[in-house]
């Protein structure tokens, strides 16, 4: 654990950029400090691996003050990536990402060797390696930041604002990455971004900093979203807030219905006898959703495929979220959403009712499920 006790900074000039910051930031999970501009993070960072000293107060790594071992100990137990990925630009990927098994002592090929097996892990492909940073789109560049961070395996990666300069939809790759690579190393993750969202997505614990570097509130990103510390995090975390919290709540037990959902080669017979339920879900042989029957065409006994109604963005029970399935419910021109399994089948539909009575249980009892938003 790395513990932040009573911390402030005052830079020489005067500016406290932190004030009077204690947290507790717990092993093998993502720790995001998230706030406005000039709100300290950076700072905070800094002073864990000591490129910023504190005025006051101190910092325990494992219960020892971190400034008890000699600061390139420190650091080398400490990976960290900054934003644009700050590479060396006349050395190539793979030298880039072994440099510290180099200063390390690793002879040349085990280095290279270790950087090779670490490009894949970061998801680039290894006939980059010989590349040079800037013949590398900024998404890989970054990748390869944080694959040279990972190299000597530290238990600890300090990461400031490491996705803020590319586009969003490879920054979502990037997010989705860390989050992978993450289940698979458990590090101790400490995260500085000023986007809410990808704090709430990326954190297992939050911590909301106000301008002038004290604390406004230190929670799992589902409590922030339930209950925000006062209205400056409310406003922080923006609109949206009780529709957003929905993704911390799982699908698996809305109540499904199967009896409107029917084949492309139904009967008449079949479709005759729809009782109370005014569209059916119609499906390929397969069973994979195509449309809604409108009611006028099934009271003529025959499904015209051409005539289908879209039947919105599918959910899969189990894996995603109650805010994916009230999304579905949404997009939905019945009301309906369908729920499909892993395969695209659709197992059931449920209605928007339904899914309004899960939502109000919810809010009022159940707790979060942590994993859900993912
Ligand atoms: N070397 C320095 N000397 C004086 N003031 C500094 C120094 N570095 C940072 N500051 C000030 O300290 C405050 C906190 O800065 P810091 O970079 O930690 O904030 P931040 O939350 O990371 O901001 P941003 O999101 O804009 O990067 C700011 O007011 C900044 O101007």
């Amino acid at each position: 654990m790395i513990r932040i006790d009573a911390v402030t900074k005052r830079y020489p000039d005067g500016t406290v950029a932190v004030d009077r910051l204690s947290l507790e930031i717990p092993d093998r999970a993502i720790t995001v400090l998230v706030g406005p501009s000039g709100c300290g993070k950076t700072t905070t960072l800094r002073m864990i691996n000591r490129m910023v000293e504190p005025s006051e107060g101190s910092i325990l790594l494992d219960g020892q003050d971190i400034r008890q071992q000699p600061v390139n100990t420190l650091r080398r137990s400490m990976g960290y990536v900054i934003q644009n990925a700050g590479l060396f630009q006349h050395r190539t990927i793979l030298d880039n990402i072994a440099t510290v098994p180099r200063l390390l002592g690793w002879s040349k090929q085990k280095a290279r060797e270790r950087a090779a097996e670490l490009m894949e892990r970061v998801g680039l492909d290894t006939a980059l390696a010989k590349r040079y940073p800037y013949q590398l789109s900024g998404g890989q560049q970054q990748r390869v930041g944080v694959a040279r961070a990972l190299a000597a395996d530290p238990p600890v990666l300090l990461m400031d604002e490491p996705f803020s300069a590319v586009d969003p939809i490879v920054r979502k790759g990037l997010q989705d990455e860390l989050l992978r690579i993450q289940d698979e190393l458990g590090k101790t993750i400490v995260f500085v971004t000023h986007d809410i969202d990808e704090a709430i997505k990326l954190g297992t614990m939050v911590a909301v900093l106000r301008t002038g570097g004290r604390l406004a509130q230190f929670a799992p990103p589902a409590e922030l979203l339930s209950a925000p510390a006062d209205p400056f995090v409310e406003d922080f975390l923006g609109a949206d807030r009780g529709i957003r919290r929905l993704s911390f709540f799982p699908s698996a037990e809305l109540e499904l219905q199967t009896a409107p959902v029917v084949a492309i080669d139904a009967g008449a017979e079949k479709l005759a006898s729809r009782g109370a339920a005014p569209y059916l879900l119609v499906t390929d042989v397969d069973g994979r959703p195509l449309g809604w029957g409108a009611p006028d065409d099934l009271t003529a006994g025959e499904i015209d495929r051409d005539r289908l109604l879209p039947y919105g963005r599918p959910f899969v029970p189990g894996t995603d979220s109650l805010r994916t399935a009230l999304d579905g419910a949404v997009l939905s021109p019945t009301g309906w959403a369908v729920a499909v399994d892993g395969e695209g089948r659709a197992v059931g539909v449920v209605s928007q009712q339904v899914i309004g009575e899960a939502v109000r249980a919810a809010h009022t009892a159940g707790r979060p499920d942590a994993k859900a938003a993912r």
